[in-house]
């Protein structure tokens, strides 16, 4: 017999079927699907057809009910008690009836427990559909031609996510996929959207793909019932009067609720919506060329609008609130932050994750060796390999042109992003040709691959450069066929189809592997084309010369005012700086031993000249017009850099010419280059070392706040010898830069500022350091804080600091030197003669080290600025370095925000000299 409730339970006696009738009402009122109970009685045996049949003829959903409850009563207690579980375990089918078991305090007998459920109720079956459909799309990263499918779960590997504010500051790294929907980083908690960023190719779209993969094996720690992913590049596809409402977009783009006449699925979704996710990717390659400014807002999930409208106020909470959103973006497309309730950068491979990944391609051991000594052998190879597509790409090309020939070895040091994108293409291209045995590779056989796949490449090329001027992503059949392609080159690997869930029409349409290959293609289109001038091959420097801001007109919330048709529709302008770099890189002197061989040399060098004719002009102007900040001893004038010099670097870079390297050189007249927040990573160092070690004069170097990592630091090594600040804080720096830092700081020993502060610096590193200001005679400034420093790195820092008679500001807080450290810092300090200002702030130290503390600010005379904040100082220890800044006349500024009765210092500050407590 069923029994419900516990014991103690005010209905713990009452039979099911009492239950039935004591709420026949709230039953009645509260069960809207009768299918799944339906189902699951006659699937045990409670009911027959004949009853169903019976059942299906009231006239309404509550008379139905109403039946069958009379009917499970008339079959008698055990039919009563399997009906109650079924309204318990179909779970979102009867989701209004869980305060109603709270109530009851259900617990199911032992022989109800053991009779299944099976959950035929349409949200149910929506889900399951949907895990299955997801899970089926994102198997697979889409590699070289449909026949070399790659899965997910075999290459997929973790890269850097830095959470960031609204400030652009760093608020750490997170750790695994499931934190990017839990609270971590969350700085807006009235938003609803996730916002991920980061550079092409470094795996925006992998990750929601990992995350879609997960959730459809309830592998993602989350909540969320229905997840829905979109790409933002369909809504271009749409036309200006196309209307869809939110409704239709969720089920035609994803998949249709099957068998739900009442609209369940939908009404379910609008009553929960905290259980929908959904994924929108690529929000920078949205195009909008109408003007929707007199569009109004859409509220509500039914009406039907552009699509473009219904995005947009998805995004902006106004429909579906409650809804989680991930929206992702290439670096520098900006949304307001109001609407974004946190922030995640993504940076690529770590040297870590990057042995990982090539442990994944070569999974044997030998050949990964191989491969690992190449790579060791060139930080800048590494560096390019940090971000995940052209990573891929190398190793791809790798092991394709490893098993053509027999003496094929990664490409030197100086390999720019268009040789790596040229290995590709002769990938691609001798997929046609015939494999005879392991040859020897040569120019003459890459040209041979060229020549014999001119007429192919031409046409990809021609399709690039045409969809990059008409601003689209996308082709249909006939425009690919109309620049002379056929079927057979479909597979070669440049284009791929495009998933089901973008196709505009029913008929299928075609995008190139990555946007970057299309942008090389488009390059190859301007340099290979005899009816473009050489002037025309500049066309899109024009559309990068500043770095506009985006233009998305509809909604106030997105910042952004009327866009006119006119103006280009896109969110960022990478597209058009690929396209610059990679001419610059097919122009370059050392490609035209290859590009002879198919595009005239007269012509060649005609179009080279006037390349670097503009390269030269636009350095000169850009470095001129650059703000330019007042003087300092240390620093001397300083020049802040704009966004858009990166990619001159590059484009410099890439030409591998040496005359307008020196004239940006010569160009950059101040003492200190400020670099900071610039969005360098690693290989960008090359370009930047390109450049610098043609500079005359010393020089400041501030690359704080970038992603340069150990590799880019190896790059910098040639401009070592010119710079006298060398700021690389925030950087993801490991003891391995420290090394090399001291290796080369001091042989050139003209360092006056080290910056290392938030770094992954441990004492090994401080060892390092320690050598550093030892052998530096100049150097006055260490910022070395929030790194991993103890006891044992303090010691050896503080040893080096006492000897160091030029050092002046010491930045040591948030390591944990504890009161070991602040002893070894109490006996530097003193008799220090040039230690001036010091921070040991969050540290934990507590009073002994405080005590410490205390006594030797007695027997210092040169330090002005003491932090102390965030250390576990007692109120004894307190009291005695109160009374030594009472006795210490040269100290200025004493922070010490707490830990410790303040009233200890009362009558320091008196002295109008101290900052102290918490108005600092
Ligand atoms: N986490 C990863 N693990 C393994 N491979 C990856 C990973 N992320 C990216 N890749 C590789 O890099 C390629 C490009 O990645 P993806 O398309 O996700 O870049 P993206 O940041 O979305 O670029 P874009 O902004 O240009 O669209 C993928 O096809 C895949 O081969």
């Amino acid at each position: 017999m069923g029994s419900v409730g516990k014991d103690s339970a005010p209905e713990a006696s009452v039979t099911s079927l009492r239950l039935l009738t004591l709420h026949r009402e709230i039953l009645v009122e509260q069960v809207k699907n009768t299918q799944c109970i339906l189902d699951n009685l006659r699937i045990n045996g409670y009911i027959c057809n004949e009853d169903i049949e019976i059942i299906h003829r009231a006239a309404t959903k509550a008379d139905q009910v109403r039946k069958i409850l009379e009917l499970v009563q008339s079959k008698g207690e055990e039919a009563c008690a399997y009906f109650i579980h079924i309204l318990h375990e179909a779970y979102d089918a009867y989701i209004d009836l869980r305060p109603w078991f709270n109530t009851i305090q259900y617990m199911p007998a032992d022989f109800v427990r053991e009779i299944p459920v099976i959950n035929t109720d349409p949200i149910s079956k929506y889900i399951e559909k949907l895990r299955q459909e997801l899970g089926r799309d994102t198997q697979f990263l889409t590699s070289y031609s449909q026949q070399e499918d790659t899965l997910l779960e075999e290459l997929y590997t973790d890269t850097q996510m830095e959470m960031m504010n609204d400030k652009g500051e760093s608020l750490g790294y997170l750790e695994n996929l499931d934190e990017i929907l839990g609270e971590q980083g969350v700085f807006n908690q009235q938003a609803e959207t996730i916002f991920i960023t980061g550079d092409a190719g470094v795996g925006k779209s992998v990750l929601l793909q990992k995350l879609q993969n997960l959730w459809s094996k309830r592998e993602l720690n989350t909540e969320t019932k229905f997840f829905f992913k979109f790409r933002c590049r369909m809504f271009s596809a749409f036309k200006d009067t196309d209307k869809i409402s939110m409704k239709d977009l969720i089920f035609k783009y994803n998949c249709y609720p099957d068998g739900d006449p009442d609209s369940e699925v939908f009404n379910y979704i609008l009553r929960f919506p905290q259980t929908v996710l959904f994924t929108f990717d690529g929000y920078d390659e949205l195009q909008m060329d109408f003007d929707m400014d007199s569009v109004p807002e859409v509220v509500s999930p039914e009406e039907s609008t552009h699509p473009l409208l219904v995005l947009m106020n998805l995004l902006c909470g106004k429909l579906l609130r409650g809804s989680c959103k991930i929206l992702t973006a290439r670096t520098g497309t900006d949304i307001q932050s109001r609407i974004i309730q946190k922030k995640v950068v993504l940076r690529g491979f770590s040297p870590d994750h990057l042995k990982k990944y090539m442990a994944r391609h070569f999974p044997m051991q030998e050949q990964r060796a191989v491969v690992s000594v190449q790579l060791d052998a060139s930080p800048h190879l590494c560096g390019l390999c940090s971000i995940p597509l052209f990573s891929w790409i190398i190793f791809k090309t790798f092991k394709h042109l490893q098993s053509v020939y027999d003496n094929f070895e990664l490409p030197d040091s100086c390999i720019t992003l268009t040789n790596v994108f040229l290995l590709l293409s002769e990938v691609f291209l001798g997929r046609k040709t015939k494999k005879q045995g392991l040859l020897k590779r040569s120019m003459s056989c890459t040209a041979g691959i060229f020549k014999a796949g001119l007429k192919m490449l031409t046409a990809f090329a021609k399709l690039a450069l045409f969809g990059l001027e008409k601003g689209s992503f996308i082709y249909s059949l006939e425009e690919v066929m109309s620049c002379g392609l056929n079927e057979e080159d479909l597979q070669v690997g440049f284009l791929r189809p495009v998933s089901h869930y973008d196709a505009c029409g029913g008929t299928t349409t075609f995008e190139f592997l990555h946007l970057t290959l299309q942008a090389f293609l488009a390059a190859f289109s301007l340099v290979l084309d005899s009816y473009i001038t050489p002037e025309g091959i500049l066309r899109f420097f024009a559309k990068c010369e500043y770095n506009k801001t985006s233009h998305l007109p509809c909604l106030s919330c997105f910042g952004r005012s009327s866009h006119p048709r006119d103006t280009d529709p896109f969110q960022t302008n990478e597209h058009f700086q690929f396209t610059n770099l990679f001419l610059c890189g097919l122009l370059c002197k050392s490609n035209a031993v290859l590009l002879e061989h198919i595009v005239p040399p007269v012509c060649l060098k005609k179009k080279r000249v006037a390349l670097k004719s503009y390269l030269s002009t636009s350095v000169k102007t850009h470095l001129r017009d650059l703000p330019r900040y007042p003087s300092t001893d240390i620093e001397g004038n300083k020049v802040h850099v704009m966004p858009n010099f990166l990619w001159m670097l590059r484009c410099i870079f890439e030409t591998n010419s040496e005359d307008v390297a020196r004239l940006t050189a010569k160009g950059i007249s101040a003492d200190y280059i400020k670099l900071a927040y610039c969005n360098i990573y690693s290989a960008d160092c090359s370009a930047l070392n390109f450049v610098l070690h043609h500079h005359r004069k010393c020089l400041g170097v501030d690359l704080d706040n970038n992603n340069i990592n150990d590799y880019g630091v190896k790059q910098l090594i040639p401009s070592f010898s010119k710079m006298t600040v060398v700021r690389f804080c925030v950087n993801q720096l490991t003891d391995s830069s420290t090394e090399v830092l001291s290796e080369e700081l001091i042989k050139h020993k003209i360092v006056k500022v080290l910056g290392l502060y938030k770094n992954h610096i441990t004492d090994v590193g401080a060892k390092h350091v320690a050598q550093i200001i030892e052998e530096c005679p100049h150097l006055k400034t260490l910022k070395i804080g929030s790194n991993h420093i103890t006891s044992v790195g303090a010691r050896i820092l503080a040893q080096s600091i006492q000897k160091s008679k030029s050092i002046y500001d010491v930045g040591m807080w948030g390591n944990s030197i504890g009161d070991e450290g602040a002893d070894a810092f109490a006996e530097a300090l003193k008799n220090h003669p040039s230690l001036t200002n010091l921070s040991l702030s969050a540290n934990s130290i507590s009073s002994h080290g405080g005590k410490s503390l205390a006594r030797a600010l007695k027997e210092n005379s040169s330090l002005h600025i003491f932090w102390l904040i965030q250390n576990a100082i007692s109120d004894d220890a307190a009291s005695d370095l109160a009374e030594a800044l009472r006795s210490n006349s040269a100290l200025t500024h004493f922070i010490d925000l707490g830990c410790c009765n303040l009233n200890h210092y009362i009558g320091c500050e008196v002295q109008g000299r101290f900052y102290i407590g918490s108005q600092v």
